[in-house]
Order: C-alpha cells, then structure tokens, then sequence
C-alpha cells in the first residue's frame, strides 16, 4: 500500500477519531459495569509497568520536549505514575450524601455514574504527566476515553499504548489519537458522543473548544495559562526563598504555567534580594538535556525560542533593564549544539506594571523583578493582570501569610514553598487561567454525572 498523501492526511485523521469513538463506545459498558477494585487494579498495574519503563521514558521525554533527563526522570514519569497510583486509591474512598424528610417518608440519596467517552487533550510542557493526570481518573471513574497528547510531543504517549494491554486495559478503553489541533482536536472536541473534554493548553486554544462545543452543551473542564506573582516580603526567609524562587522561575525552562514571571519584592530588601537572585540565576546552567549538570534544557521550538527572545527585546525597547541572561551573557554550549533552542535564564527590572511582560504569558526562562511598598498595593498589583493560576507569598509572619493568601485572585497560593502538590486539594485557575479543577473530588465530580433519587416509604 502507498503512503498516505498530504491532501488525505486530515481525513484519516479525522476517520482515526471516529474509529476511536466507536471503539470507546463499544468498550465503555463493560468497563463502566466493572467494580471500583476492579478498575482500580488495572491503574495499578499500569502504574507498575510504567514505573518499570521509568529510565526509556524520562529519555523520550528529554528527546521529544527539551527538558533535562534528569527532570523527566525526577518529575515527569515519577509523576505519571504517582497519577495512576493515586486515581487507582482514591476511586476506593468515594462516598455518595444521603438525606431524610421524615415528616413526608422520604430519603433522599444520590448517585454517580461514568459521564460515557471523555476527550482529552494535553499541551507539550509535561506531556505524559498532564496526560495522565486526566487518563487516569477519567478511566478510574469508569469512563472510556480518547486523548490526544500535543503533536509536538507524542511520544510518551505512544510509548504508554504499548503497555496498556500488558495491564489488562481492556480494548477501546483507552483510545490515543494523535494529530494536529485544528484537526483531530477538533474532530474530537465537535464529536456528539463525547460529552466531555477536559484540555489543559493555552488561552485562544480554550475559545476555540468553547466555541465548538457549545452546540453539544458538553461538559468542560479548562486548566490555561497564568502570569504567576511572588510577592516577597522583608521578612521572607532569603536563603530558602531566593533558590526556590529561581526554581519557580526557570524549572522546565520556565515552560510550566505554574512558573513565577512576575516577583514583587518589599522595599527595604529590594538591592538585596536583586543582588542574591541575578547571582542565583546565573547559576542555573542551561546544558544539553542528558548533562547531569545541567539544570535547564532547550526550548520547544524555534518559533516559540523567538517569542520568548520577542519579550526580552521588546522590554529593553521600553527601557526595561536586562540584568542577567539574554543579551548581556554569553550561553556556553558543545559546538554541535548551538543550533539549538537554548537561551539563558533571563532577569529584567525596572520595567512598569502595564508592559506587556509584566501583563502577557511568555512560558519561557524569562522573569521581571519590581518592588513594593505596601500589603495592601502588592496584593492589587498582583491582581491587576487576566490570569489567576498560582501565586508564591513568602514571609514569616504568619497572619499576613493567611491574610495574603485570602486576598489574591489565584487557585493556588504556594507560601514559603513552590509545587508541592497535594493531589487530593482542587487544582486548576481563576479568572482566564481557566474553569472548573482537577484533584481527586473534583476529577470525580468532572468525570461522572450525579443523580439524585427520592425514596418515599
Ligand atoms: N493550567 C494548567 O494546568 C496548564 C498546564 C500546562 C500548560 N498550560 C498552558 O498551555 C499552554 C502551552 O501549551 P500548548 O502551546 O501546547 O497549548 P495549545 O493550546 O496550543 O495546545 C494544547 C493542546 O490543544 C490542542 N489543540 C490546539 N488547537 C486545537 C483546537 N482548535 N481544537 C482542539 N485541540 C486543539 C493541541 O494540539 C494540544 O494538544 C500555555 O498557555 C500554558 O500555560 C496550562
Ligand atoms: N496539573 C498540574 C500541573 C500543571 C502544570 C502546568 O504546566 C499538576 O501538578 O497536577
């Protein structure tokens, strides 16, 4: 048989999505009459083999997206299968509410049952990590899904389709597709017998999937960008808040949405804290993914490496200062690298609220630094953006780290700390960072529908 041609590409694409939803539909019944144990096991299983895989996969991973080996191998695939493990648990420990009205006989009760084919769509910072976090409790639930990982970082995904059936994944429970957004996103999203999609991926992405599900009246759940504050007060602990706060800013190349891009710091520590944190930043080393040394990969692509540098140049335009990074030091890599799409960890101050660095996501290792003078300013400031994922508030003084906290338009606060997760806490963002929150309730709730029934006696 001849390769298929480009003209025919899309279409198979799209036939692949409607052999998926066939397959998912098929398979769903028996997998939704299984019990909780049940499925739970199969998690578990898969857990296990990924686990096996753990070293081939965080060096996929590495390969496909940039990121050093040594954080695939720390975070991502650790963390694709503490999603199975934990999603395999949790779907044990849920409980349903139970009501009485005596004074009519009647008890009243509620139920929950697997919502049928879920859609799932991931972006390409953590690719197996953000696709398993919505594999795992959609099929817990006992749902059958579709997923289609980033086209520009498959291959995990891929990798995992060889083990599903190893764990007794029984077919056409876990369907990946894998294509283009506007093609097999699309086909996906527009389906009419996939009445949810849970997407984690980028603002305009998130319209365009409102806008196509709406007919349908499916089911959403949106994790999207932010422009994540820290607001560091002069009572902050610097020693454990200046690393944690270059980890905040540049881990993964800062290609994470939790990434801090914005760090309001109190008056009287300002030139200090500037002085400790351009000294920590230069040395965050930027190396070739498989260098153990190295605590920052490269860039996704070359379109996105010249959005990213667009920023840095369009803040030296209005007068920003670059104080480290692009432009002012000099990126040392092997000569067969330096085609790459690296860049260094970039500071830049002196730069007003309203520049579009300070309002716009950039998802790269790029971070502006600004002071402040007063609670009641910084926490507006702070606010004064669209987004409202994370926020990091370091102090110690513990009433204003509550106080703060209450007070920030943000899903999550991190205080004297950064991305430690608590999967059973509601995950996910406010304002445009998105709707509705991932976490084991919240998953539960997303990936089933409930009913209420009245008994009268
Ligand atoms: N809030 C979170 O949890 C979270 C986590 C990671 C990344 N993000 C955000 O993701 C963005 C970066 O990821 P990205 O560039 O891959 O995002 P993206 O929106 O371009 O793509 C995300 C996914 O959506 C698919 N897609 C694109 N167009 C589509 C369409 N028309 N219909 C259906 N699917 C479509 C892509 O193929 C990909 O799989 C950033 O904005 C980042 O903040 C958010
Ligand atoms: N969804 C989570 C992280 C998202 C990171 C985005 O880049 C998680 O930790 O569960």
């Amino acid at each position: 048989m001849s390769e298929p041609d480009e003209a025919s590409l899309p279409v198979l694409q799209v036939m692949e999505v409607e052999a998926a939803v066939e397959a998912a539909r098929a398979a769903f019944p028996g997998w939704a009459n299984r019990s909780p144990q049940e499925r739970s096991q199969v998690l578990h299983r898969l857990a296990d083999l990924l686990e096996q895989s753990l070293e081939e996969l965080a060096q996929a991973e590495s390969k496909d997206q940039g990121k050093t080996v040594a954080l695939a191998r720390a975070m991502d695939i650790p963390r694709s299968v503490q999603n199975f493990r934990f999603f395999a648990s949790s779907i044990l420990h849920h409980t349903s509410e139970c009501t009485q009205m005596d004074h009519v006989g009647c008890l009243h009760y509620t139920v929950r049952t697997p919502v049928g084919i879920a859609g799932l769509i991931s972006p390409w910072n953590l690719p197996l990590y953000l696709l398993t976090w919505k594999i795992a409790p959609a099929i817990a639930a006992g749902n059958t899904v579709i997923a289609k990982p980033s086209e520009l970082t498959s291959v995990t995904a891929w990798m995992m389709c060889k083990l599903l059936e190893k764990a007794g994944v029984p077919p056409g429970v876990v369907n990946i597709v894998f294509g283009t957004g506007p093609r097999v996103g699309e086909a996906l999203v527009s389906h009419p017998e996939v009445p949810l999609i849970s997407f984690t991926g980028s603002q305009p992405t998130a319209e365009r999937i409102t806008q196509l599900s709406a007919p349908h009246f499916k089911k959403l759940c949106l994790e999207l960008g932010g422009k994540n504050p820290a607001i560091i007060f002069e009572d902050a602990n610097l020693e454990e808040c200046v690393p944690t706060t270059v980890r905040s800013s540049f881990a993964n190349q800062g290609e994470i949405c939790l990434c801090t891009s914005r760090i309001f710091v109190q008056k009287r520590i300002y030139s200090e804290f500037l002085k400790r944190f351009v000294a920590a930043t230069r040395m965050w080393k930027v190396g070739i993914p498989s260098d153990p040394s190295a605590s920052m990969g490269a860039l996704i692509s070359k379109t996105h490496l010249e959005k990213v540098r667009s920023y840095i140049e369009r803040a030296r335009a209005e007068g920003a200062r670059i104080l480290c990074g692009e432009g002012v030091d000099t990126l040392s890599l092997p000569p067969g690298n330096r085609g790459g799409y690296f860049m260094l960890p970039t500071v830049i101050t002196d730069i007003k609220d309203e520049s579009r660095c300070m309002k716009e996501e950039i998802f790269g290792p790029v971070t502006c630094v600004v002071p402040f003078e007063s609670e009641e300013e910084v926490i507006e400031r702070a606010n004064s953006v669209k987004y409202g994922l994370a926020a990091t508030v370091w102090s110690s003084n513990v009433g204003r780290v509550h106080r703060v906290a209450k007070k920030l338009q943000s899903g999550l606060v991190w205080t004297n700390c950064w991305l430690i997760r608590e999967l059973n806490l509601p995950f996910g963002g406010m304002k445009s960072s998105g709707i509705g929150r991932e976490g084991a309730k919240d998953s539960y709730n997303f990936f089933t529908e409930i009913k209420t029934v009245t008994v009268k006696h």
